[in-house]
């Protein structure tokens, strides 16, 4: 599966999860919206969920402050999908559902499209990458497991209640 960020530039360089990425060659980072490839593209406005039915060969997050994160900002073309409830475990937002770092919402998505091992590759580089699994290895097994959207979107429900 081919890793993709758009590259704002707009967040504190030194805690970039997606500069630390294209470091170690686990992402390519695009620094014009004109250069993203077509692909699933994480944005946590979508409507459809993220499910093991979008068949995927490559994902596509913004990297951005979430302050510039709002719904025009994820102007590029694809399958846009949100993750469903997963649990942030990076120390500016540990413990906050749906609020992942760009490294998180990949790992995520990788789990959850059954590419266990290379979710677990794109973590090695962060000190808290281990937790990020380890808070939600319930939840990712189970949206794994799923058919559909609506599947992942009953289960996500049992973690909101
Ligand atoms: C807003 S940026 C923040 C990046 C952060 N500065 C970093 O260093 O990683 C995080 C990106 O991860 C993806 N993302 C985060 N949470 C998500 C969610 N709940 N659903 C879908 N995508 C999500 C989106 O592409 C989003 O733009």
């Amino acid at each position: 599966m081919e890793c993709h960020a758009y590259y704002e530039g707009d967040d504190d360089p030194e805690k970039c999860t997606a500069r630390r990425l294209e470091r170690f060659e686990l992402v390519t980072l695009h620094r014009s919206m004109g250069r993203v490839p077509y692909g699933v593209v994480l944005n946590p406005h979508a409507e459809r969920a993220l499910s093991p039915a979008d068949a995927a060969d490559r994902l596509v997050a913004l990297d951005c402050s979430w302050e510039s994160a709002g719904e025009a900002a994820f102007a590029m073309d694809g399958v846009h999908r949100a993750l469903p409830f997963l649990v942030a475990a990076n120390p500016i937002n540990f413990g906050r559902p749906f609020r992942l770092t760009t490294v998180e919402a990949l790992a995520g998505a990788l789990r959850i499209l059954g590419e266990d091992d290379h979710a677990t590759r794109v973590l090695e580089p962060f000190r808290w990458g281990e937790t990020f699994l380890e808070l939600n290895e319930e939840p990712l097994d189970r949206y794994a497991a799923c058919a559909d959207s609506t599947e992942v979107v009953a289960v996500q429900s049992e973690y909101l209640e």
